[in-house]
Order: C-alpha cells, then structure tokens, then sequence
C-alpha cells in the first residue's frame, strides 16, 4: 500500500521582501501546481530504497538517483531520527520545472520531509521537519533562507522572522487578489542568482525596503489595499536581477497599461508574476504572457490563489507506519 503526498509551488520574495516573503500557490481552475511524492514500504528483504520520477519535467532531474533530493531528504530524515526504518520505494511525480522561480528544490524537499514525517507517524516535530528542510533546501541553492520552504510546507503567505521559535507566520491575504505566474521554459540556477547580489546594500536602499515591506505587511494586516499595493517594489534584488530577464521591462509597461497593479520576479526567476485584483486583470495578464513571454515547450502560465494548506497527504490507504 502506499501513500501519496504533495506540496504546492511557491514565489519567493514577492518583490518587497527579499528571503522574508513566499506565497504558496493553488491554481484557479483546481489543478495541483506542485511536486507529488507516492511512499510506500518496499518488499520485506530489499536493502535499499528505490526511487523512480515521473511528471512534466523529469527530464530537468539529475539522472543519478542518489543525487535527487528526494533521496538525499531520506538519507537526513533517517540519520535525524535515528531509529531502524524500513527501506521504501518512491515515484516523485515531477510538474515544477527546475531553476524556475517556483520553488521546485523547495517543493522536493518539502514534500519529501512532510511525507516521511506522517508515514513514520510523526517523529520529528514541526519546528524539527522545517530545520530539515532548510538546511537541504539552502545546502542546493548556496544559502538557508526559508521564503520558498515556509510557503510550500505551511501554505499561505509566510513572513520569515529573527525568532528561532517561530521562524515563519502566516499573514493575513486579500481574498480578492490573485496573481498569474508564467514560467517562460528558460532556467536560471539560483545559487548563480544570488552570485549577482553585492555583498551590502546602500543604506537609503536599505531604509526604502524597510518601509516597503513593513507598508506592504501593515496594508495586509489592516486591509489597507492601497497601502499593500503601492509598497510593491524590488529595490533590493531586482536591479541586479534584470540582466538576467531582459523582457522584464517590457512586460511590465504592458502589464501596467493594461491596469495590472504588479508585474515581478518570482523568486529567483525566470518566472514572472503579475498580482490581480480582478478576474479581468487575471485573463488580460495570462494572455500577455502566453503571447510574450514562452520561449519553448516547458513554457507554463497559471492563474492562482493562494495556496492555504501547504504539504499535505492527498491519498492513503492505511495507517501510519509507526516506529517500533
Ligand atoms: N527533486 C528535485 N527537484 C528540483 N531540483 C532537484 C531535485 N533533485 C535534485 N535537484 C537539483 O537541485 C538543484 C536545484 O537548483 P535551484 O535551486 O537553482 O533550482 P530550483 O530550486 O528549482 O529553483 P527555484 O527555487 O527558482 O524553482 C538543481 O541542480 C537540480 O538538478
Ligand atoms: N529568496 C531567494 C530564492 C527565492 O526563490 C532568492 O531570491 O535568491
């Protein structure tokens, strides 16, 4: 028997707050925009655990099994918990294109973690899963930062903070507001995007995305839509980023001339999202991507609300594998 877990994709950063905000995302029309992960114990006698990919881009994968994160996530978990545990069999089932600004490193660990955590009936506790999750995720992309393993573990949009005993909160999230996410089918590593990022940042730069992004959180918080939206800015990450997304630019004027609020880079790019607050807005922004932005076959556009579960267990047929 085995059971099938999942974790939605996610933006990091959300423009105003650079590794401090991640937003999980559910595509409108009921799709899943997300990694899926089937467990199962393997046979009796087996001496090893098996891992086989399936899905949209598993040819973006590693080809080596023991390079996958999905198996580098076992070999943590099993060394954490430090009691005997079966061998498995995995299929990841792979529909977030890799190096997209999706989170798709994330999304792996992430649903990984979780679903080893509820199939062994739940050793680690949370705080411990999303420590796992961090240092895996941050060894792959050069640094820990949490804006993409939040999201995708506890959904919603998180706001990472100092505190080591609530490193991540869910905020408050207009009902009404959607965005449209367009990954154009290019890839950008994001250890390499952050090689572009200058060691320190001008102190009026600085000033301006604190005021940014504490605008942006207190315009959640009190519903101030005005507030929210014109704090809406990149001064951080972005002007080093542009070179690596040309039509950036571009796309924004139109975005902007055809009433879009906020057109920026999802996480470390190439992705792009465009923030709505209407429907009309929504279909307007889909279009301009679909017609401006793919480049090729992995190309993918999506219109999304936010993702408020995060990881989740989406089949089971059986109890919880406790640990003897
Ligand atoms: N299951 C997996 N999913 C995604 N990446 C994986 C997986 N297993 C191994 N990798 C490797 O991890 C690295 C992830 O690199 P990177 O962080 O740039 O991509 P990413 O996390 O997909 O980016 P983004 O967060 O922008 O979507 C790649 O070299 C990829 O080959
Ligand atoms: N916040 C990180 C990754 C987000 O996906 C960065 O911008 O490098």
């Amino acid at each position: 028997m085995e059971k099938t877990y999942y974790a939605p994709a996610s933006i990091g950063n959300f423009s105003v707050g650079f590794d401090t905000l991640g937003l999980a995302l559910s595509p409108v029309n009921g799709e899943l925009l997300g990694d899926r992960l089937a467990i199962a114990t393997a046979a009796k006698h087996s001496t090893k655990s098996k891992l086989v990919v399936a899905g949209r881009y598993r040819h973006q994968l590693p080809t080596k099994s023991q390079d996958n994160l999905v198996l580098r996530c076992w070999t943590a978990f099993r060394r954490l918990v430090a009691k005997p545990l079966p061998e498995l069999n995995f299929t990841l089932q792979k529909e977030l294109p890799v190096g997209s600004g999706l989170g798709s490193s994330a999304c792996s660990v992430v649903v990984t973690c979780y679903g080893l955590n509820h199939f062994f009936a739940e050793p680690l506790t949370t705080m411990e899963l999303l420590n796992l999750m961090a240092e895996i995720e941050g060894g792959v992309s050069g640094s820990v930062h949490l804006d993409n393993v939040a999201p995708a573990f506890l959904g919603g949009m998180q706001l990472m903070t100092p505190s080591l005993d609530e490193p991540a909160l869910k905020l408050p999230w207009f009902s009404h507001w959607s965005v449209v996410v367009s990954y154009p089918g290019t890839v950008i590593n994001t250890a390499m995007a952050r090689q572009v990022l200058p060691a320190t940042i001008a102190l009026p730069t600085t000033v301006r995305a604190a005021k940014n992004l504490a605008s942006f959180v207190s315009g959640l918080y009190t519903e101030n839509e005005a507030l929210a939206l014109n704090a809406l800015e990149d001064t951080i990450a972005e002007p080093y980023r542009q070179p690596l997304i040309p039509k950036l630019a571009s796309l924004r004027e139109q975005a902007h001339r055809l009433g879009i609020h906020h057109l920026g880079i999802s996480g470390a790019g190439p992705t792009l999202f465009a923030l709505c607050t209407d429907d009309e807005q929504a279909r307007q922004a889909q279009q301009l991507f679909e017609n401006h932005y793919h480049t090729n076959a992995d190309a993918m556009t999506h219109h999304c609300r936010v993702d408020l579960s995060g990881a989740r267990l989406l089949v089971s047929e059986e109890a919880p594998n406790a640990i003897s």
